[in-house]
C-alpha cells in the first residue's frame, strides 16, 4: 500500500492529521482577522524557494502542515472531494488541508511564511530562540496567535507532555510581554496535545555550567523568579485553558491567572516532596488562601493528585466542561469576554490584584531561596536519579547518560 511504501502506517498518518488539527483548531481558524495578516506574496515565493534548501528532513507531521498551509494559500478551503478509503496518503492530506477550514488564504500564507521561516532559522542558528516574521515572533516551544481579541500562547511539545524546558521559560515570558503589548484583550495559555503541562522539563537539571551544581541552582532560580514575576505582572486578563493533565510549576501558577477552565479528564499533580523539592509560583501562599490550610497541605506537601472536580471544589478551577465539547464551549465562552471593553477588565484586574502585589514578590523571592537550596540536596538528586531511571530502564544508553558522573546525579 502507499503508506507502506512511505515507511509510515495508517495510524501514524491519523495521528499527524490530528497534530495539524490541534495546531490550528478549526474555531479560530474561521476568524482570522486582517491585522495577524502581514506575509507577502513575495515573502511566501521565498519562502517556497527556501523550503527546497532545507538541509535536514523536518519530519512528516512537519511536512503535513506545510502542506496544508500551501494548498489553504493557494487555493483557499478545500474544495475537493475526500480520497476514497484505501488512498490513505490522499485522505491524510486531505484532512490535514480540511482541517485549516475557512482560515483566509492571506492567514495560511503567513503561517506557511512563518513555518518556514522557523525551520531554516532554526538550522542557520540553534541557537536563536525567536524569530520575528512579518512583524510577530515566531517560538521554537510555542504557538502564538493573536484572533479576536484574543491572545493564546500554545506550549508547543506534545512529545515530552509540554514539558517545560529553559527555551520554553525564556519564551513563554517574551510572549507574555508582547500579550501584554498586543491589541488582544485577553491572554489564554493552552497546551497543544494530550496534556496541559508536564512542569519542569526534568533535564533542565542535567545540564551542569563549568562552575558547577551551586552555578546551576542560582541560575535556575533566577530564571524562575523571572518567570512567575511575569506572571505576576501581566496586567490583562490572563485565562488558562487547561486541556489534560497538569504537573508541578504549570499548576503552581494556576493560582496567579485571572480564570481556569479545565476538561473534566485533566488532573492536578504538585509532587514536590517526591522530588525533593518546595512549592512556587506563588502556591504557598495563594493556595491556601484558596482551599484552606489543610487542603493545601494535602495537594502542596502530600503529593495528592486533584481530579478537575476536586480541584474546581477547592477554587483552583473556575470551571469544568466535558471532554467531548470543551474546545467547542470554552472557545465560544472566551471570545464573548474576548469582546468586553479592554480598559474595564484591565482597571478590574488592577484593583482586585493590585492590593496583593507586594506580599507576592515577597513570596516569590522566598519559595525561589528555598528551592534553591532544594536543589542542591540529597532529597532532590536522589529523585531526579529516579525519574530517569525509572524511565530510562529499558535502554542500556540512557541508563548509562544517568550514570555518567559529568551530570548532575
Ligand atoms: C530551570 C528552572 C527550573 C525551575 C523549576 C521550577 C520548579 C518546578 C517544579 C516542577 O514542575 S515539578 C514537576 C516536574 N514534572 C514531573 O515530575 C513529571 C515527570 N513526568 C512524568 O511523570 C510522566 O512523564 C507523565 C507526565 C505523568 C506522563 O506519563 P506518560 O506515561 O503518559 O508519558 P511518558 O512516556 O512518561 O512521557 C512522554 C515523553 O515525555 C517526557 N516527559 C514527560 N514529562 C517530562 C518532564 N517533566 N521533563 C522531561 N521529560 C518529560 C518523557 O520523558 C517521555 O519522553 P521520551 O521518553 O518519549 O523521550
Amino acid at each position: 500500500m502507499a503508506t507502506a511504501l512511505l515507511g509510515i502506517s495508517r495510524w501514524q498518518l491519523l495521528r499527524k492529521a490530528r497534530f495539524v488539527q490541534a495546531l490550528y483548531p478549526p474555531r479560530l481558524q474561521a476568524h482570522t482577522t486582517g491585522a495577524a495578516m502581514g506575509a507577502t506574496q513575495e515573502q511566501f515565493e521565498k519562502a517556497k524557494e527556501q523550503l527546497g534548501l532545507l538541509k535536514n528532513d523536518p519530519g512528516n507531521e512537519v511536512k503535513l502542515q506545510i502542506y496544508a498551509l500551501f494548498k489553504q494559500a493557494t487555493q483557499g478551503p478545500c474544495n475537493v472531494p475526500k480520497p476514497g478509503m484505501l488512498d490513505f496518503v490522499g485522505k491524510v492530506k486531505w484532512e490535514a488541508w480540511n482541517s485549516l477550514g475557512n482560515l483566509s488564504k492571506e492567514g495560511a500564507r503567513e503561517k506557511y511564511v512563518g513555518l518556514v521561516s522557523s525551520l531554516v532559522s532554526s538550522e542557520s542558528s540553534p541557537q536563536a530562540e525567536a524569530v520575528s516574521v512579518a512583524g510577530k515572533q515566531l517560538y521554537k516551544t510555542l504557538q502564538v496567535t493573536t484572533e479576536e481579541n484574543i491572545t493564546t500562547i500554545r506550549l508547543n511539545r506534545p512529545e515530552k507532555k509540554n514539558a517545560i524546558s529553559i527555551v520554553m521559560y525564556n519564551e513563554i515570558m517574551q510572549a507574555l510581554e508582547e500579550a501584554a503589548k498586543d491589541e488582544s484583550t485577553i491572554t489564554v495559555i493552552t497546551g497543544t496535545g494530550d496534556y496541559y503541562c508536564s512542569g519542569n522539563d526534568i533535564n533542565n537539571f542535567t545540564m551542569i555550567p563549568p562552575e558547577g551544581i551551586e552555578k546551576m541552582a542560582k541560575d535556575s532560580a533566577q530564571l524562575l523568579k523571572n518567570f512567575v514575576l511575569h506572571f505576576i505582572d501581566f496586567p490583562k486578563p490572563l485565562i488558562a485553558v487547561v486541556n489534560g493533565p497538569a504537573v508541578g510549576v504549570s499548576v503552581t501558577l494556576l493560582g496567579l491567572f485571572d480564570a481556569v477552565y479545565a476538561t473534566d479528564r485533566a488532573t492536578f499533580h504538585t509532587p514536590f516532596s517526591q522530588l525533593g523539592q518546595s512549592p512556587e509560583g506563588c502556591s504557598s501562599y495563594i493556595f491556601p488562601k484558596l482551599m484552606g490550610s489543610a487542603k493545601a497541605t494535602e495537594v502542596l506537601s502530600f503529593n495528592k493528585k486533584l481530579t478537575a472536580r476536586e480541584a474546581c471544589d477547592l477554587g483552583l478551577v473556575t470551571e469544568i466542561f466535558p471532554d467531548a465539547s470543551f474546545q467547542k464551549e470554552i472557545w465560544l465562552r472566551l471570545r464573548g469576554c474576548a469582546k468586553l471593553p479592554k480598559m474595564s477588565l484591565v482597571y478590574a484586574k488592577q484593583l482586585s490584584r493590585g492590593p496583593e502585589k507586594e506580599k507576592l514578590y515577597a513570596v516569590n523571592i522566598q519559595e525561589c531561596e528555598r528551592l534553591e537550596e532544594r536543589w542542591l540536596s540529597e532529597d532532590c538528586r536522589n529523585a531526579i536519579a529516579k525519574f530517569f531511571t525509572s524511565l530510562y530502564s529499558t535502554s542500556h544508553s540512557r541508563l548509562f547518560l544517568v550514570l555518567d558522573p559529568k551530570i548532575w546525579i
